[in-house]
């Protein structure tokens, strides 16, 4: 137990809940502005406020120019996550948190609306060469990214499946980057460092990278029996396979049942017939053999995946996401603040007299 928390459960007896709505009811009928402003704010809105909200949305989707020349200076072959963590720090730059927070809410809200900009103007730039504008036909995050990636109007389905997914991504008690941006807070740091350095940690393959990592592994095979094969193969060479297994979870993810829904959903809407399989062959394999199970992060790769989203954007759609959640902790650690200092128990060596730098 590393602290308090009013924002989620996550198993525990209590089942996964954010601000004790069940995350199935919150999937299955919610948007995920809903569910972004219901972690932020602490309440569902109504519909006006919802309206309200939205609109302050579309608006912080806008780019500054002294961001766009930054995003022009990545390089091609950056890493997505590096361009979002980037992206995040020098907006703190441009656009820096007052010193007393008291535009928080507004500083939230920015994020949450310009990180697809982000990632999709500096995409546009280096794949195609074109300086893409902001202004769009959709008024959801999901929808307004699937429209700005492929310059088409998503469809209704398309777009539903981003919001399950966001919602599914959205928040997860301590896991280890909203844990870091809690520590950041802890500090009095400001909430673009925060986030900063959560970004960073979201993407090391044992946490948020997975879903990437996945979407690699799957796309070894052209077959189910080849899948079962290749991952018997790997597992006897005591390898880890990225998208199975989880810190807090024993036996599933309640999350998985939602997005592999989602994965079966569109591979039939794409008329792709050989992703599913393999992936539910992987599955199988992980659970004969080690009696481990899909987390999030495997069925939402190819659920993205068939909504054509390239695989490096997996982990940066995961940020779109997973701010509502690390800004509504950052919030609630300066609530109730004590800076965050664990202890370590020393292994080192005891008693050693210093030495001379000559007699070394
Ligand atoms: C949204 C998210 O962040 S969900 C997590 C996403 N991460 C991944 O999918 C990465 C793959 N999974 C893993 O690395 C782990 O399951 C973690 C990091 C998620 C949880 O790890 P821990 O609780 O520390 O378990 P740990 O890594 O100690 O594993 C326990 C045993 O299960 C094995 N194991 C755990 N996960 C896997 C896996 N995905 N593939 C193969 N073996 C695994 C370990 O090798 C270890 O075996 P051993 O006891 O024989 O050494
Ligand atoms: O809780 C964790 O450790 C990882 C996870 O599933 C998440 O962050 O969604």
């Amino acid at each position: 137990m590393a602290g308090r928390s009013a924002i989620c459960t996550v198993g525990t007896g209590h089942g996964l809940n954010y601000r004790g709505y069940d995350i199935y009811d919150l999937a299955q009928n919610a948007t995920f502005e809903e569910v972004s402003y219901l972690l932020t704010k602490g309440i569902l809105p109504t519909q006006s406020e919802l309206d309200a909200y939205k609109k302050e949305l579309i608006k912080a989707r806008a780019l500054p120019e002294a961001l766009k020349i930054v995003l022009k200076n990545l390089p091609k072959n950056a890493h997505p996550m590096d361009i979002m963590r980037t992206g995040c720090s020098a907006l703190g730059c441009l656009e820096p948190e007052a010193d007393n927070f008291s535009d928080q809410d507004a500083k939230i809200t920015r994020l949450m609306g310009i990180f697809p900009s982000i990632l999709l103007y500096w995409h546009h730039y280096h794949i195609n060469g074109k300086e893409i504008d902001t202004n769009s036909t959709q008024d959801t995050i999901g929808g307004y990214f699937l429209e700005k990636l492929h310059n088409k109007q998503p469809s209704d389905l398309w777009i539903k499946a981003m919001h399950v997914s966001l919602i599914l991504y959205a928040e997860h008690e301590f896991n280890a980057s909203t844990f870091v941006a809690r520590i950041g807070a802890s500090t009095l740091s400001d909430i673009y460092s925060a986030i900063t350095a959560a970004i960073g940690v979201l993407r090391g393959p044992l946490h948020g990278g997975a879903n990437e990592a996945a979407m690699e592994l799957i796309s070894e095979y052209t077959s189910a029996s080849q899948a079962t094969s290749g991952i018997h193969a790997k597992l006897e060479a005591k390898a880890k396979i990225m998208g199975f297994g989880h810190r807090v979870y024993v036996s599933n993810d309640p999350r998985n049942i939602v997005i592999k829904e989602w994965s079966r959903k569109l591979a039939d809407d794409v008329g792709n017939s050989t992703i599913f399989p393999i992936s539910e062959a992987i599955e199988k394999v992980m659970w004969d053999e080690k009696k481990l199970f899909p987390n999030l992060d495997f069925y939402s790769a190819s659920t993205y995946h068939f909504m054509g989203i390239p695989t490096a954007y997996f982990t940066p759609i995961f940020v779109m996401s997973r701010t509502a959640g690390w800004a509504a902790h950052v919030v609630e650690q300066r609530g109730d603040n004590k800076l965050i200092r664990p202890s370590s128990e020393y292994i080192g060596p005891e008693n050693r007299a210093y030495v001379d730098i000559k007699n070394r």
